[in-house]
C-alpha cells in the first residue's frame, strides 16, 4: 500500500527551474537529518513523528470503549478545547461525518451531535448552546494541554456548573472525560480531585501536532469514524515520507516548494478546496503553519478559500490583486455520493447540456478552470490530489503536512514545534482582567488605553 496522498507538481513547472530544486537538495538533507536525529530546535516535541506506529493498543481499546458508551448514551457530545486541543478533532469530524447529523432521524444517527466550546469569549454562542442542551443526554471531554488555558478553562466551568445542576455532582462526574497532561496543570488537578476518567496528552507532542493522540482520537471515535484506519493512514505516510531524498518524498517536496515560493517573495499561501467538508480541515491547516513558522519575522501567511464559493468572493483577487499569492489546491478525486443534474423539461436555465452528468465532474472542471486561469494570472497552483475522502486517507494527508511542516521550518530556520508569540496576547489579558501577579502591567494597559479612547 502506499500513501492515498500525491502531489501533482506539472503545474507548477513555469515558476521553478530544475535548477533550484538542486540547489535546495542539500538543506533539505540536512533539515531531514535534524528532524530524524534529533539534532534541531524543539526536539523535545517530536513525539508525533511515531504516534501511528507506536500504536499503544491499550489506549486506543480504552478510547473506543469509552467512545462506545458515550455513543450509546449520550445525544450531545461537548468538546471543550481551543487551538490544537480541538481544530484536529474538528477536521476529521466534519471531514468525514454526516455535514447535517444532528438533523437525521435518531435511528439514522451513529452516535451523539458533536458540538464545539472553549475556543472563543462568545457569550451568544454559549447562551445557546446551554439552551440547545436543555432535556438532552449530556457527555463533555475537556481537553487541554497546558490545563490552564483561559478559553477552554472558563468555558469548562461553565458546563461544569451546567452538568452539576442538571444530573448532580455524582453523574456529572461520570459524564466528563479530561484530556490533560499526565502530571500537570490545573486540569489534571480537578481531575483528580472529582474524579473524571483522563486520558493523557504526551509530554513530547505539542497541541497542534496531537491530532492522533487522545486528544483527537476520543472525539473522532465518538463521531463514529475509524480510529484504526485513521491511524493506519497515518502509518502508511510515515513510512513513505520518512525517505531523506528530495525526488523521492512528496511531502519534502511541498515543503521546498513553499520554501522556494517565500524565497521569491510571495508571502501567502492559500489552501484552496473544493469541498465544503474541509473547511475545518483548512482551520487545523492553518494553526499547524502559522504556529510553526510564524515567527522570528518570518514565514508564510497561511490563509484558506473554499472554491467555488470564495470565487464569488475572493476569486476576483486571486486572479488580479497583489502578486504575493500561491495556491495549495486539496482535490479530492471521488465523492462518496453521486448526483446526477436533472434533465428539465423546458430547459429555462439552459443547463440541459450537463443534464445526466454528476455534481463531481462539473467540480472537476470548475478546478481545472480555476487552476488554468490562476496559473495565468501568475499564482502558481500545487496540487495535493486524494482518490477519496476516508479516515485512511485523511490520517495519511495529516501526517503528510504535519510531516512537511516539520522540515519547512527546518528549511526556514525557525523552531517548528514552539510558539512563544501567542504569550503576548495572553499576558495582556490577564493583566486587563486583573489577574493575581499582572498588576504593574494592569495599569500601564490602562494608561495606554484611556489615551487612545
Ligand atoms: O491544549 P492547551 O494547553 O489548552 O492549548 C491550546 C492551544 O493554545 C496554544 O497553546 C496557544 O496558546 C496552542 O499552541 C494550543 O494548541
Amino acid at each position: 500500500m502506499s500513501s492515498p496522498v500525491s502531489l501533482n507538481l506539472n503545474y507548477i513547472a513555469p515558476f521553478v527551474a530544475d535548477h533550484e530544486w538542486d540547489q535546495l537538495r542539500p538543506a533539505v538533507s540536512e533539515a531531514h537529518r535534524r528532524l530524524h536525529t534529533g539534532n534541531g530546535a524543539g526536539a523535545d516535541f517530536l513525539g508525533w513523528m511515531d504516534l501511528p506506529d507506536k500504536g499503544d493498543h491499550e489506549e486506543l481499546e480504552r478510547i473506543e470503549k469509552t467512545a462506545a458508551g458515550i455513543c450509546e448514551h449520550a445525544d450531545v457530545f461537548i468538546v471543550i478545547g481551543i487551538g490544537g486541543s480541538s481544530l484536529g478533532a474538528k477536521a476529521v469530524i466534519s471531514g468525514l461525518s454526516h455535514s447535517f447529523h444532528s438533523f437525521l432521524q435518531p435511528k439514522k444517527k451513529n452516535g451523539p451531535d458533536i458540538l464545539f466550546l472553549g475556543e472563543h469569549f462568545g457569550s451568544d454562542y454559549t447562551a445557546e448552546l446551554l439552551e440547545a442542551l436543555a432535556g438532552k443526554n449530556v457527555y463533555v471531554n475537556v481537553i487541554s494541554k497546558s490545563g490552564t488555558t483561559t478559553e477552554p478553562a472558563i468555558a469548562f466551568r461553565i458546563v461544569k456548573t451546567w452538568m452539576e445542576k442538571t444530573y448532580g455532582k455524582g453523574e456529572a462526574k461520570k459524564r466528563i472525560i479530561a484530556t490533560t497532561d499526565r502530571e500537570k496543570g490545573a486540569l489534571k488537578t480537578m481531575a483528580n480531585a472529582e474524579g473524571y476518567e483522563t486520558f493523557v496528552v504526551p509530554d513530547d507532542v505539542g497541541g497542534r501536532y496531537s491530532v492522533l493522540t487522545p486528544v483527537g482520537l476520543l472525539p473522532i471515535a465518538v463521531g463514529g469514524i475509524s480510529i484504526r484506519d485513521l491511524l493506519a493512514g497515518a502509518r502508511e505516510a510515515s513510512y513513505e515520507y520518512t525517505e531523506e531524498r528530495l525526488s523521492h518524498n512528496q511531502a519534502y517536496q511541498y515543503a521546498a516548494f513553499r520554501y522556494l515560493m517565500y524565497q521569491k517573495g510571495k508571502q501567502i499561501e492559500l489552501l484552496s478546496t473544493y469541498e465544503p467538508k474541509l473547511t475545518d480541515f483548512s482551520g487545523w491547516w492553518k494553526q499547524l503553519y502559522g504556529e510553526s513558522e510564524g515567527k522570528d519575522g518570518k514565514g508564510l501567511f497561511p490563509a484558506s478559500v473554499a472554491f467555488t464559493s470564495d470565487l464569488h468572493s475572493m476569486g476576483q483577487y486571486v486572479q488580479e490583486g497583489r502578486r504575493h499569492l500561491f495556491e495549495t489546491v486539496l482535490y479530492i478525486g471521488k465523492s462518496r455520493n453521486k448526483i446526477q443534474i436533472p434533465r428539465s423539461d423546458g430547459d429555462e436555465d439552459g443547463l440541459d447540456f450537463l443534464a445526466g452528468e454528476h455534481l463531481d465532474a462539473i467540480n472537476k472542471k470548475a478546478y481545472q478552470g480555476t487552476m488554468l486561469a490562476h496559473t495565468d494570472g501568475s499564482v502558481p497552483n500545487l496540487i495535493l490530489e486524494m482518490e477519496q475522502l476516508n479516515a485512511f486517507s485523511m490520517g495519511a494527508l495529516i501526517y503528510f503536512f504535519e510531516k512537511a511542516c516539520a522540515l519547512s521550518g527546518y528549511l526556514l530556520g525557525v523552531n517548528p514545534f514552539d510558539q512563544p508569540g501567542v504569550e503576548s496576547y495572553k499576558q495582556n489579558m490577564y493583566a486587563l482582567l486583573g489577574k493575581p501577579g499582572h498588576a504593574k502591567r494592569r495599569i500601564e494597559l490602562e494608561e495606554r488605553l484611556n489615551e487612545w479612547e
